[in-house]
C-alpha cells in the first residue's frame, strides 16, 4: 500500500503551485505583450512583480487555511516592506486583484475558495505570515514565489517552488515549471523564439509542468500544467519521472545559470572539460535547471556562486528532493549534502551545488573540483 504519511500536505502543496503557476502565467502575459508599470526594483536590483506577491499571498493563504495559521510556518523570499510603502498603492491593488481572480479558481484546482473577496490588509497579512527563518526544529513551509526573476521578465523560463522541511530535512518538493517546453532543445531559448517557431502558440496551455516528490518514496512526479478555467477531476494526470541513464560524459548535457554573476562559467567550462563534458552548456534561468535533471533531460547541473554569496535555501529545497527521488544525486562541490537545517541560508556550503543523474558523473565532478581548485581563481 502507499505510504500515506504527509499525503495531505503533498496534496494541497500541489494544488497551490498549480494555482501559483496560473496566476504567473497570467501576470507574465501582461509582462511581456506591453512595457510594464508592474516591475519595481528590490534592494539588492532584481525585478519583482505581481507575481511575487501574489503568489506568496495566495500559497500563504491556502496552507493557513488548511493547516492553521496559528501553526504553520513559512519561509518565503518576499519581504512585505516595499509593498506596504505609500508610493505601491498601485502595485498592492494589482496584487490584490491577482490573488483574488487566482483564490476565485480555487475549486477548479481542487481546494476551496475564500467566502469573500480578501481585503487588501489580508493580502499584507498572508505575506508578512511568511517570515519565518526556518531553523533545525520542526516543520517548515519553503516558498520560492518566482524563482528566476529575470527569466520571469524577460518572457523566460522561471519556476514557482515550494517545499516542506522538518526537522532540518527536506520532506516535500513541489516545483511549478510553466514554460519548461515540450522540446528539451527549447529551454535555454527565448520567449520570441518560441513565439516564431513553436508549435504551440504562446498562450496555448501545452508547456509547462508541475513536478512533485516526497522524500523516501523513490519516486517523483510529473503533472502537465492545469487549468484553472476546467474542472479539477477531469484534468488530473501523472506520470512517473526518472534521471537520464547516461554516464559517458561525452554524451551528457550540463546547465548552469544564465547570468554570469550568478554562476563563475569559465570555471565550469575548465571542469566540464577536464572530466570529458563535450556539448555545449544548456543555460537556463532558475530551478528549471533541477526540474531539467529530473525530467532526464540533462545530466549535471554545476553552479559556483561568487565567493561570499551564500545560497538561499527557497533557491535549493524543492529542487534537491525531486531530483533525489527521481534518481539523482546532489551535493556540494565537496561531495557534502547540502543542509536545510541552519536557518534560510545554505551554511557550510562548501564552494558551489553540483547536480548529477548519477554517481558515476558526480564522483568525476567532485573529483575534477577537487583537483582544480588550488589553481582556480574562485
Ligand atoms: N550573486 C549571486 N550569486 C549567486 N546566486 C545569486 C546571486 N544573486 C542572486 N542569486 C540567486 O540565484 C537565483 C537564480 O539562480 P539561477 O541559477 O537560476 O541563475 S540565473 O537566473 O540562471 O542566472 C536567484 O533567485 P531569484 O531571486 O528567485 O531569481 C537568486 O536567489
Ligand atoms: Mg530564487
Amino acid at each position: 500500500m502507499e505510504d500515506e504519511t504527509y499525503a495531505k500536505e503533498l496534496d494541497v502543496a500541489v494544488k497551490a503551485v498549480h494555482m501559483a503557476c496560473s496566476l504567473c502565467r497570467r501576470v507574465q502575459h501582461g509582462l511581456i505583450s506591453r512595457t510594464s508599470d508592474e516591475i519595481k526594483s528590490k534592494d539588492d536590483d532584481s525585478p519583482v512583480t505581481v507575481a511575487d506577491w501574489g503568489v506568496q499571498a495566495t500559497v500563504s493563504w491556502l496552507l493557513s487555511e488548511v493547516f492553521g495559521s496559528q501553526s504553520v510556518s513559512i519561509v518565503a523570499e518576499e519581504d512585505v516592506q516595499a509593498l506596504s510603502e505609500s508610493d505601491s498603492a498601485g502595485l498592492l491593488a494589482a496584487v490584490v486583484d491577482a490573488v483574488n481572480g487566482c483564490l476565485d479558481e480555487a475549486p477548479n484546482f481542487g481546494l476551496q475558495k475564500p467566502d469573500k473577496h480578501l481585503t487588501t490588509q489580508e493580502v499584507l497579512e498572508a505575506i508578512k505570515r511568511c517570515n519565518s527563518t526556518g531553523g533545525p526544529e520542526g516543520r517548515h513551509w519553503v516558498l520560492d514565489p518566482v524563482d528566476g526573476t529575470l527569466g520571469f521578465v524577460r518572457g523566460n523560463q522561471y519556476a514557482v517552488a515550494l517545499a516542506l522541511i522538518e526537522d532540518g530535512k527536506v520532506i516535500i518538493g513541489v516545483l511549478g515549471c510553466p514554460n519548461y517546453p515540450m522540446k528539451r532543445e527549447w529551454l535555454n531559448y527565448h520567449h520570441q523564439y518560441y513565439q516564431s517557431t513553436s508549435p504551440a502558440t504562446d498562450d496555448s496551455w501545452e508547456k509547462g509542468c508541475v513536478l512533485y516528490a516526497r522524500r523516501g518514496s523513490g519516486k517523483a512526479w510529473l503533472q502537465p500544467l492545469l487549468r484553472g478555467d476546467v474542472n479539477f477531476e477531469s484534468q488530473y494526470e501523472a506520470r512517473l519521472i526518472r534521471v537520464s541513464s547516461v554516464d559517458d560524459p561525452a554524451l551528457a548535457t550540463f546547465c548552469e545559470p544564465v547570468e554570469k554573476a550568478n554562476s563563475n562559467q569559465s570555471y565550469a567550462a575548465g571542469l566540464a572539460h577536464s572530466v570529458g563534458l563535450r556539448k555545449q552548456p544548456l543555460r537556463v534561468y532558475s530551478m528549471v535547471k533541477y526540474a531539467a535533471i529530473a525530467r532526464g533531460d540533462a545530466e549535471v547541473f554545476m553552479k559556483f556562486a561568487r565567493c561570499g554569496y551564500k545560497e538561499k535555501i527557497w533557491d535549493h529545497a524543492a529542487g534537491v528532493v525531486i531530483v533525489q527521488e527521481a534518481g539523482g544525486v546532489v551535493t556540494d562541490a565537496g561531495g557534502k549534502p547540502l543542509d536545510f537545517s541552519r536557518g534560510i541560508y545554505l551554511e557550510g556550503l562548501d564552494r558551489g551545488i553540483i547536480v548529477c543523474c548519477g554517481a558515476t558523473l558526480h564522483e568525476r565532478i567532485v573529483g575534477a573540483v577537487y583537483a582544480s581548485w588550488d589553481s582556480s581563481n574562485l
